[in-house]
Parts: structure tokens; C-alpha cells; sequence
């Protein structure tokens, strides 16, 4: 007999192919499992999924295909699985098979069923103990048990909780959540993610947690605590990494463990949150505030938000851990709100005075009182250069590697913009080119200027590279204890791009082996450093004056988690007779964003910020989303906009009249790779308006791509809840 069965399958994106295809089966397919199946001339990874549309068989004349293979070997996705991808695909805009199939490790997507079962194969007689034996339906509690006894009793490394450590753990005991953990930097949140996973991995064998982190270079740190954890006490092939720097095995083999439970904790970035986790009891996200939750690409999730929405759906605790948290979850955890319940832990761990009276003194340079043209201040230098000399390490802070934004000819104005993109290419004086940050179109440096011919074109503002060639001059006399000289290294995309490299580099940092770290935003937050004493943000006003009105938030965050970094072994701050401090440069000391954070306000700037957005009625206070157009010309793309706001009249849309369409503009970064980009913002007072109207638009929008006047348009993209406009 056949069945017929729904299969979801990632199909080019944007085709005409509809959200679920359907097949031919011999025998019944629950859903979930897992099958090959052809598309055109292909054969593609697919999931069977719920309730066949035709269930009294085929219309006269339609001819199905047939599914090509079935991967029995792994079991089906779970019913919460499946529900988690279709809100996705539901909540942002995009098609269930595309969202399904990206959540699976990319390595299946090719396997047959006998390469597959190869790879499951239970292990030759010889080799009794091999790890893939477990990877078989034998339950992983089998084997963690033994250790865990053996154990129990040890456990030799739990650190005692300070009084506000035990008060956070007890309430997360207590209550259902979600958490919003408001710990300041230092205050030992990660110890409180600790405790609460292994309360609920000892009180259920089989439960699973999922640990988040912004950013995979967070990752290893981490990763040590949990393994030295709980690999003691569950087992070596208890805690999994997911992300995107692993090998196609590597990222397989976690996934086939924490979808066969085996894995009991699994960490990973923000693509970990579609893991199969059948038995998910607890979900922590780490420095829930990150932008880096957000994907920026194809379906553009919030994982953070998807966490939220998982654990409610199936049960498991959520706790966001932040010192600065992102004003949505500040607002939700308001006690008047309460959707969330705030947790407090004020004071860092081991410090003597309590509350913000632990964190670093913050000092702001007025910079119209010094010297023109100065990158360090005067009393800047001599604050790192007295670390130096105690053998203290310091940190500066640039968002912007390479050597200079840009090369600028004085004679004739020439600029170095890069041919494809509205943007200028970085000076790399390193290598000496020119580098385009938007495309990566690469350059040799000109010798004179191509415009003029003047021979003296300048480097213009400073990247990460001048900051270093910079600190090397102004402490090449000064010395540490040990009579060596200074060493100032740095730390960027640039230097971090060969695999480990910033492992090894951090690792240097760790040992003492550099005084000074010149580095970007990638080291400004989550590390912990034990040594450094002072942060320097030597150039931070240009975010007061974006246009985006989430700059102040972000830039409040970034300097506060690098302010973090200092100081933050208290028994080495006092065995030094150190003061860790936080220096900030700027021309707008008065501004708002640097007197809170002289305070370590974080509550204040909320309030503030949150009272503008009532104000203006933005977010969280409205809902927005994007859509983006990109084409060969400006005009093209606001012409798709314009003419997508047109349909969504003449059809009268359901929830029209809630939803704000503003007109379309070009985006910031008008022209990127030569191609021309402009999107819209849309805001609705109300969440579930403008999804609905979201969805029924879609359709529209795909119809309007096919005709033929919109053939110059290369993509539009739908951005709900954008983190940038
Ligand atoms: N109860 C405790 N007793 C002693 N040391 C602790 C305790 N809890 C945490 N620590 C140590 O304090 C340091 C800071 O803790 P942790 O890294 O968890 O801070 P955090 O709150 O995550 O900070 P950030 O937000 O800056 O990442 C770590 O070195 C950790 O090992
Ligand atoms: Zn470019």
C-alpha cells in the first residue's frame, strides 16, 4: 500500500515551491524521521512532517514521487522539535524545510543511509569500549552512572556561593522563570549557571541543558568549566560544543549525542538552539544583551527570543544572564511587567566593598582639554605606563582594526572608497593594501595618489594597527619589573584568522606575556582576565552620534562589559595595591551614556532609555520589522518597496490599518559589493498585528518578485524584530 507523506525540504529560497512538498511512501513515516528525497534533478535532506494534506489520496491525474531513501538508523525529531521550527519559520517569514534543514548538521545533508549506518555502526568486537558504541540506542545513563557514583562523594572543586550566588540559586530552585540574571561582571554568574544545571542533571538522569554564549570565541573558557565540571561526574562524552568553527564530523558527532541524549550539557553558539535536545530541562543564555544572538542572514532569528519560546513551550527553565542586559529583557523583568523575574547580584565575587563599590573607577579624558590631536592623553600614558612598570596588564579598546579608515589625499581630496561599495577601504599597513570591510575587495597601497599624482597621501583616523605601531613608541623606555621592555600586542579580525590563533593569543595574555592588548570588541567582553587592572575606550564618541537609536544602548553595554575586564581577581587587585580603572576618552563628558556608566548605573540608563523609547513609541514598546530590497540600481529597490506597499493597500491586508509603513530609504551602507540596497520599516503596536499581516504580505511579495518589471532585483529579505535600522 502507499502513503503519501509531507516532507519539508529547503528549496531555493524565494521559489515558487511551497512550504511542504509531498511523496510517495511504501510504509507509513512518522514524523520526524528523516529521509532523502528527489526534487527535480536532486535528491535532498528532508523531514517528514505532520498531518498529510491529502489523506484520501491523489487528485485524478497527479503523480507523486516516490521517497528515495529513509535514514532509519536516527530516530525521529521530537513533536517539540517540530514545533520550534514551524514558530520560526512562522515568526520570521521564512519557509519551514529551509529552517529545518539548516538546523541539521550540515554533514547529513549528504549522507545516504549506508554511509550513515557506517557511521553509527556499533564498534568491532575487538574495541568494546569505543565511544561510537554509545552513539547507539543504548541509553547514555548506563554509562555516566558508574562515574557518577564513584563521584558523587568527591566533587572536589565546588567553590562555596557567595550569600548572593546562594540567594539567585535558591530562587531559581523555587521558581518556573523565565530568569533574568542581573549580575554585574565578576559577580560569578557562570557559577550560578553551574548549580543550577547540575541541580537539575542530578535530579533527572536523562535531562539535557543548553548553555548559550554570544560568540565562539567565548566558547573554550567555558567549555573547561563545564568539562572539568562535569565530566567527572556524567561522564567524558557528557558536555557537546555546537558551532560554527567545528569540522562537519565534529559538528555531526554533537548532534547525533545530544539528539540520542547522550549529551547531558550542550553549549554552543546561537545556531544551538535548534540542537535536538529530547530531554531539555534547562536553557541558559550567557550575556543574553549580545547582538551576536541575532542571526544576520537568511532567516534572521533571535535566539535569545527563541530560547524564551522553547522553554516555554516545553517546560525547561530559562535564564538570560547579563551585567547589561538588553532593554527587552530589563523591561519584561520589570516587577511591573513581570514576565520575567530579576535576579540581582550586585557585588563581585571576593571583593571587600559590595555592590558597584567592587567594579573599576571610571575616568573620563575631556579631550578638548588636551593636546590637539593626541590618541593617548597625557594622563592616560602615564596611568599605563605606571601599570607597566608593576607589571599590571592594560587593555585598549578600538572598534575599527587595520591601520587608518582611510587614505586621503590633501592635494586633491582623493579618498581611498572602494570601487563596489559606499564605504571607504581600510589602510592595512601590515600588508600594505587597501581592504574594503563591506566586500573585502583587496588592493596594493598606491605609491602616489591615482587622482593627482601627489606622491604624500596620508592615512586618515586610526584602526587597531596604528594604536599598536603607537603604544610601541610612546613605551619604548619604559620597562617591566623585570627589566624586559614593554610588549604591547593586539588582538582583532585580523590577527585571529588562522584556526586557534586566538586561543593562543589569549593564552599569551593569560601567561603575563604581554603588558598592554590592543584589541577590538571581540575582547571587551566575557573573558576573564585575571590581570588586567585598567580598560582604556580611546576613541568611543562616534556611536553617540549614529542614527540607529539603539547606539547609546549598545555603546553603554560594550563600555561597561569592558570595564568589566578590569580588576577582577580581587586578591591580586589587593596583593598589588592596585586601583583597577576604566579610562574613557571623549568631547561629550557630560553625555548621558558616560555619566551612568561613571556610576555603574546600569538601572538609570535603563530608565532613561526606556522613558525615550515610551516617548517615541519604539521598541519594546512597538514591534517592528524590515524589509530589505536589494538591486542593480537605487531606484529598483525603492521601486519593489514602494510597489509592495501599493499591493498591501489594493489588497487591503488584514491588519493594514495597525501597521505603519514608513516610506523606503536607502540603507546606511547604500551600495555593497555594486549592488544598490534599501529597505523599509515597518511598526505596529501590537506583536501578533504584524506578524499576521507579515503573512499574509508574503505571498504578495513573492508574486511581485516574478514580474517582469522588478527583474532588476537581486533579493528582498523580511527582518522582523531588526536589531539595526
Ligand atoms: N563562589 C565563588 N567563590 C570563589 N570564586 C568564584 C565564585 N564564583 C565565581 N568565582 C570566580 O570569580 C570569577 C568571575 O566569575 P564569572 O566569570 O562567572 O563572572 P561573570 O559574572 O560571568 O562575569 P562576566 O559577566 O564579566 O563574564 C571567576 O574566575 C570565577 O571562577
Ligand atoms: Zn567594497
Amino acid at each position: 500500500m502507499s502513503h503519501i507523506v509531507n516532507v519539508a525540504v529547503q528549496t531555493p529560497a524565494h521559489s515558487a515551491v511551497g512550504e511542504l512538498l509531498s511523496y510517495r511512501s511504501d510504509e507509513p513515516l512518522l514524523p520526524g524521521t528523516l529521509v532523502r528525497v528527489p526534487l527535480g534533478k536532486r535528491e535532498l535532506l528532508g523531514v517528514v512532517w505532520d498531518a498529510p494534506s491529502a489523506p484520501d489520496g491523489l487528485p485524478e491525474g497527479v503523480e507523486l514521487r516516490s521517497i528515495a531513501a529513509v535514514l532509519r538508523e536516527i530516530p525521529p525529531l521530537s513533536r517539540n522539535w517540530r514545533r520550534l521550527v514551524g514558530f520560526a519559520a512562522h515568526y520570521y517569514q521564512r519557509s519551514v524545510g529551509e529552517i529545518a534543514v539548516t538546523a541539521l548538521p550540515p554533514q547529513l545533508r549528504d549522507m545516504t543511509p549506508e554511509q550513515l549506518a557506517r557511521r553509527l555502526a556499533p564498534p568491532k568486537p575487538a574495541k568494546p569500549k569505543s565511544k561510537k558504541a554509545a552513539l547507539k540506542q543504548e541509553p547514555a545513563i548506563a554509562e555516566a552512572a558508574e562515574p557518577a557514583k564513584a563521584q558523587a562523594a568527591a566533587t572536589p572543586d565546588l567553590v562555596a556561593l557567595s550569600a548572593e550566588q546562594s540567594l539567585v540559586f535558591e530562587q531559581i530552585e523555587q521558581n518556573s522563570g523565565p530568569f533574568l540574571l542581573y549580575g554585574s561582571t565578576g559577580s560569578g554568574k557562570t557559577e550560578v549557571y553551574l548549580r543550577a544545571a547540575q541541580a537539575v542533571l542530578d535530579a533527572n538522569p536523562e535531562a539535557q541543558v543548553l548553555v548559550m554564549v554570544p560568540e565562539i570565541n567565548l566558547t573554550p573558557q567555558l567549555e573547561e568549566r563545564f568539562v572539568g565540571r562535569f565530566a567527572p561526574r556524567y561522564g567524558k562524552e557528557s558536555v557537546v560544543s555546537m558551532h560554527s568553527g567545528m569540522t562537519n564530523p565534529q559538528r555531526l558527532k554533537s548532534w547525533l549525542a545530544a539528539h540520542m541524549g547522550q549529551a547531558r550539557i550542550v553549549l554552543g553558539t546561537r545556531m544551538a538552539i535548534f540542537a535536538s535536545l529530547p530531554q531539555l530541562t534547562l536553557i541558559v543564555v550567557d550575556e543574553e544583551h549580545d547582538a551576536s544572538y541575532k542571526q544576520q542572514e537568511g532567516a534572521r532569528y533571535s535566539a535569545r527570543d527563541l530560547a524564551i519560546w522553547r522553554g516555554r513551550d516545553t517546560g525547561a527553565k530559562v535564564i538570560l544572564g547579563s551585567a547589561t542586559p538588553s532593554l527587552e529583557s530589563w523591561h519584561a523583568s520589570d516587577p511591573e511587567v513581570g514576565r520575567y523575574l530579576r535576579l540581582n547580584m550586585p557585588s563581585r565575587i571576593g571583593a571587600t566593598g559590595s555592590g558597584t563599590a567592587s567594579l573599576p573607577k571610571v575616568r573620563l579624558v575631556d579631550m578638548t582639554q588636551q593636546p590637539k590631536r593626541a590618541v593617548f592623553s597625557p594622563p592616560l600614558m602615564d596611568a599605563i605606563t605606571e601599570r607597566v612598570q608593576r607589571g599590571e596588564q592594560s587593555l585598549v579598546l578600538l572598534n575599527r582594526r587595520g591601520f587608518a579608515p582611510v587614505l586621503f589625499c590633501a592635494d586633491c581630496n582623493w579618498k581611498s572608497d572602494c570601487p563596489h561599495c559606499s564605504a571607504h577601504q581600510v589602510f592595512h599597513k601590515g600588508d600594505r593594501t587597501l581592504r574594503c570591510h563591506h566586500c573585502g575587495f583587496t588592493q596594493r597601497v598606491p605609491f602616489a595618489c591615482p587622482s593627482c599624482g601627489n606622491p604624500d597621501i596620508l592615512p586618515l583616523g586610526k584602526g587597531t594597527e596604528q594604536l599598536q605601531e603607537e603604544l610601541e613608541r610612546l613605551l619604548r623606555n619604559v620597562q617591566r619589573p623585570d627589566g624586559d621592555p614593554a610588549r604591547v600586542a593586539r588582538i582583532d579580525a585580523d590577527t585571529t584568522k588562522a584556526k586557534g590563533s586566538l586561543e593562543e593569543q589569549l593564552a599569551q595574555v593569560h601567561a603575563g606575556d604581554v603588558d598592554v592588548l590592543v584589541g577590538t570588541q571581540m575582547v571587551a567582553k566575557g573573558h576573564d582576565f585575571r590581570r588586567i587592572t585598567l580598560v582604556a575606550a580611546v576613541q568611543p564618541d562616534s556611536a553617540l552620534y549614529s542614527s540607529d537609536y539603539r547606539a547609546p544602548e549598545r555603546l553603554f553595554c560594550l563600555l561597561m562589559q569592558a570595564a568589566g575586564r578590569a580588576g577582577r581577581d580581587a586578591q591580586y587587585v589587593k596583593a598589588q595595591g592596585s586601583h583597577p580603572e576604566m579610562w574613557i576618552q571623549t568631547h561629550d563628558p557630560q553625555n548621558a551614556v558616560y555619566t551612568a556608566l561613571r556610576k555603574h548605573d546600569y538601572p538609570a540608563f535603563a530608565r532613561q532609555q526606556l522613558q525615550e523609547r515610551l516617548d517615541a513609541g519604539m521598541p519594546p514598546y512597538a514591534f517592528q520589522a524590515i524589509v530589505r530590497a536589494d538591486a542593480r540600481s537605487q531606484e529598483a529597490a525603492q521601486a519593489f518597496l514602494s510597489a509592495a506597499t501599493q499591493v498591501a493597500r489594493d489588497a487591503a491586508l488584514p491588519h493594514l490599518d495597525e501597521v505603519f509603513i514608513y516610506p523606503p530609504i536607502p540603507m546606511a551602507v547604500q551600495r555593497v559589493a555594486n549592488v544598490e540596497r534599501a529597505q523599509m520599516l515597518l511598526e505596529a503596536g501590537n506583536r501578533s498585528a504584524l506578524l499576521r499581516f507579515l503573512n499574509a504580505w508574503q505571498q504578495y511579495l513573492h508574486w511581485l518578485r516574478g514580474l517582469p518589471e522588478h527583474r532588476p532585483l537581486v533579493r528582498w529579505l523580511v527582518d522582523v524584530d531588526p536589531l539595526s535600522i
